[in-house]
């Protein structure tokens, strides 16, 4: 049995987010923390969907891994290949989202690439190629301060060219609203002038039906979880495995780690830190002494009544943000924090603690690296597009929210499906 979707994603939020959305069309979806060091049987399983942290680092690692993640799975008969990046096309000029789809473009032999990071679901929707965030252009939603990618220009054509090798193109509302026929008859004519990737409009779940019932098997996919769910749901699967996800028992110690800065997760911050213990991470003395302040800061949790789950908070206003990285460096002070935060995980983890709600993709990417999960089970599903997920190795548990994910109240539902 050949795979059918072979995803690569480039952080662990996302990869959790895209699996969710395959997972509920009742496919098997397995998804893995890099390419696995042992043979791994894929009998019955539908898609694959390998997790690497690559959305921030150097373009040249960010290509190699993907190259090899790509590699593993064509190898594995798998044809259709995604690369799953982030719905707000977080990215800089240099990099990663053109560079990682131009080698994979010539690693598959497709001539065009499909970019679609629509999620309609959360608010995430392009008109003339202009990516909208809940109705607010991408510039203006708060992604335009993001601290290691801030995004600030909504044009997405504009945006790809400034750091892929190609030239790139729409396909417009009207063209895929007229059906399959007119979007391929669109995407020939847009090879003949000889563009290389096609930013697909779409305003709801209606569209992204509609571009995966239209698109020819030749493309590279490439764009949010939204397009991925779609394809799925034109194939399903098994209804009772999507209906049945597992969740966390109610034993086991939990704790939130929160280490994005967007605007959402500043407001579950706000919310969360009124009914739970909550401490805010000191980011000075986190790159002064990194691994004595972790031990403190474990213990801190240690100590805390165990229900609601205590929380440590790197989180910050966009001001407070810009200040410590004036001082220390944007990537250095994301990186000491990132790895604040996972090895206080890991301490924690050997203390006993079997729960872990996290915010932020680059910080939940390197926790669960650190902490070592082979792969992931899906299981039920807290806000759109973020699931808990189970080690399949060992009774740990992990709710990776993407930066602007979920509602106000989100650490609390995560809590409340316990079984
Ligand atoms: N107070 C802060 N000052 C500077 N950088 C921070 C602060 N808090 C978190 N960061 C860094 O900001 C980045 C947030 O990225 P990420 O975890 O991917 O969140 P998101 O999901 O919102 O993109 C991480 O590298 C994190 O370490
Ligand atoms: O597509 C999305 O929005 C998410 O799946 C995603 O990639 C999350 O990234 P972060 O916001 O950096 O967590």
């Amino acid at each position: 049995m050949t795979l059918s979707l072979g995803v690569i994603a480039d952080d662990f939020t996302g990869a959790t987010d895209i699996a969710s959305f395959i997972a509920r069309a009742g496919w098997r979806v397995v998804q893995l923390n890099g390419i696995p060091r042992q043979p791994l049987p894929l009998d019955g399983v539908d898609a694959v969907v390998i997790s690497l942290k690559t959305r921030s680092c150097p373009a040249p690692e960010a290509i190699s891994q993907s190259l090899a993640a790509c590699r593993w799975l064509r190898d594995r008969d798998c044809h259709r290949i995604y690369f799953k990046y982030c719905s707000t096309f977080d990215s800089t000029p240099q990099g990663n989202i053109g560079p990682v789809t131009d080698r994979l473009l010539a690693e598959t032999g497709s001539a065009l690439a499909i970019l679609c990071p629509a999620l309609p679901v959360n608010g995430r929707t392009l008109v003339n190629g202009y990516l909208f965030v809940n109705g607010q252009l991408l510039n203006e939603s708060g992604m335009q301060n993001h601290p290691l990618t801030p995004m600030t220009d909504a044009n997405l054509l504009r945006v790809m060219d400034a750091q892929a090798a190609g030239n790139t193109g729409l396909i417009p509302l009207a063209t895929l609203r007229r059906g399959a026929g007119a979007v391929r008859e669109h995407l020939e004519a847009l090879r003949r002038q000889g563009i290389r990737y096609a930013v697909a409009d779409a305003l709801d779940d209606a569209d992204l039906t509609l571009l995966a019932q239209s698109l020819p098997d030749d493309v590279l996919l490439t764009g949010g979880s939204g397009l991925a769910g779609a394809l799925a749901a034109l194939a399903p699967r098994d209804a009772e495995r999507s209906a049945t996800p597992a969740v966390p028992p109610s034993t086991g110690r939990a704790v939130v780690l929160s280490g994005s800065c967007s605007r959402m997760t500043n407001m579950q911050v706000e919310q969360y830190r009124r009914q739970a213990p909550a401490r805010a991470i000191d980011v000075t003395r986190c790159l002064e002494n990194g691994a004595l302040y972790a031990r403190e800061l474990a213990q801190w949790v240690v100590e805390q009544p165990h229900r609601p789950a205590p929380m440590l908070f790197a989180t910050q206003a966009v001001d407070v943000v810009r200040a410590v990285q004036a001082r220390y460096g944007a990537a250095a002070t994301g990186a000491a924090i990132e790895g604040l935060f996972a090895d206080i995980a890991l301490s924690l983890f050997g203390q006993g603690f079997s729960k872990f709600i996290i915010a932020g993709g680059e910080t939940s990417s390197l926790i669960t690296q650190r902490l070592g999960v082979g792969g992931f089970a899906i299981g039920q599903t807290i806000a759109p597009g973020v699931p808990w997920v189970r080690d399949i190795g060992r009774p740990l548990w992990l709710a990776l929210k993407s930066g602007n994910f979920g509602d106000k109240d989100f650490f609390n539902q995560a809590q409340e499906l316990y079984q």
